[in-house]
């Protein structure tokens, strides 16, 4: 009985960023404002930034952006639905693992279900202790950064405030590592080794890291540890970055400029996989599965494949268990 109310008190916030509520143009545009308005996501003077977000940026990018999610969009956003699988299956393994049976809330830092709720939630629940584990691999402050504001923005408004711990990062992690690989060695196992591993990972801008972000050594880091795993030649790997957005350089190699030269350097056959994305959203499904495969098929590539994320893998599930359990140590 004590330890069944001990581990009441435990709870776990599952975060990822965030997805429109529908694949509209109007749902789209109210994510985008929220997203783009985060002053870690976009540090342009909000002088400058006000007019051009909402005269230019959210007009245009909302309709198309919606066409893109509307080719993705299954029974809902599979950021979110995949979410909901990985906070049922965490749940699930704490209890097989650790012996933990505590609540796991999915939030998102921009849109539903929203982290005041997922606090809340938790609250309600008896909860007293929250692990918070955001769903991004390499630190940003882009990312990382921003679930520490929205948490201490949440906060604000509860009296008995509960005790807070985070996951501050695992792009190391010999789970998450082990996982990587071993998706990318059962994917070859089926379907053969192509010439080259492309790594394609988020991007930010290169300022961003000038200015003291970590992630793009994270991100390294990573990649080095994989190919390692993998017994990959240095000639036999790459690693990129995608999504770039806006006018400033952002780091470099870009993942579509990359597929575009590559064919007439002589790679004809490409797996990519995309290490900073926990779950396929649109930025994979979309972005790396549609768009840069186009891209490397019209240079002259003739065979290229997307690895899917770790989403919903038994192996994922097991790596989210540890990462929380490390943080209960002690506590
Ligand atoms: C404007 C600057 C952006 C920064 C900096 C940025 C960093 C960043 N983002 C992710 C993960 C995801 N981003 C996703 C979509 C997305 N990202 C940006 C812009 C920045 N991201 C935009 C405008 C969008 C929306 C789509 C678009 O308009 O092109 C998603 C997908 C969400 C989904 O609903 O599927 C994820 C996930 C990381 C990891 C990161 C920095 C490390
Ligand atoms: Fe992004
Ligand atoms: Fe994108």
């Amino acid at each position: 009985m004590e330890l069944k109310l001990k581990h009441e008190a435990y709870g776990v916030l599952l975060v990822n960023l965030g997805t429109p509520d529908a694949p509209t143009a109007s749902a789209v545009r109210r994510y985008l404002k929220q997203f783009l308005s985060d002053r870690r996501v976009v540090d342009v003077p909000r002088a400058i930034w006000w007019p051009v977000l909402n005269g230019i940026i959210l007009p245009i990018r909302s309709p198309k952006v919606a066409k893109a999610y509307a080719s993705i969009w299954e029974e809902d956003s599979p950021l979110r639905s995949i979410g909901q699988q990985q906070a049922e299956q965490l749940a699930s393994r704490l209890i097989m693992d650790q012996g933990l049976d505590c609540p796991v809330e999915l939030a998102m830092t921009y849109g539903q279900p929203s982290i005041p709720d997922g606090i809340a939630n938790l609250m309600n629940k008896g909860v007293k202790r929250i692990v918070v584990l955001p769903l991004y691999p390499q630190y940003s402050a882009t990312t990382t950064g921003s679930v520490a504001d929205a948490i201490a923005n949440a906060l604000r408004d509860i009296r008995h405030i509960p005790e807070i711990r985070m996951v501050p990062h695992y792009y190391d992690h010999h789970q998450y590592i082990k996982g990587l690989a071993g998706s990318v060695k059962m994917y070859w196992a089926q379907h053969g080794q192509p010439e080259k591993l492309m790594m394609s990972f988020h991007g930010i801008p290169q300022r961003y890291a000038r200015l003291g972000d970590p992630y793009p050594d994270h991100c390294e880091a990573t990649a080095k540890a994989v190919a390692k795993e993998l017994n990959l030649r240095d000639d036999q790997w790459i690693q990129t970055y995608q999504s770039r957005f806006g006018r400033e350089p952002w780091l470099q190699p870009y993942t579509d400029k990359t597929l575009e030269a590559l064919p007439d350097k002589g790679v004809r056959s490409i797996d990519v996989i995309c290490p900073a994305f926990a779950s396929d959203c649109l930025e994979t499904l979309e972005e790396i599965a549609e768009e840069n495969r186009d891209i490397f098929m019209e240079a002259g590539g003739q065979q290229y494949r997307y690895i899917p994320a770790l989403n919903a893998a038994p192996c994922h599930a097991r790596l989210m268990s540890s990462l929380v359990s490390e943080q209960l140590k002690g506590w």
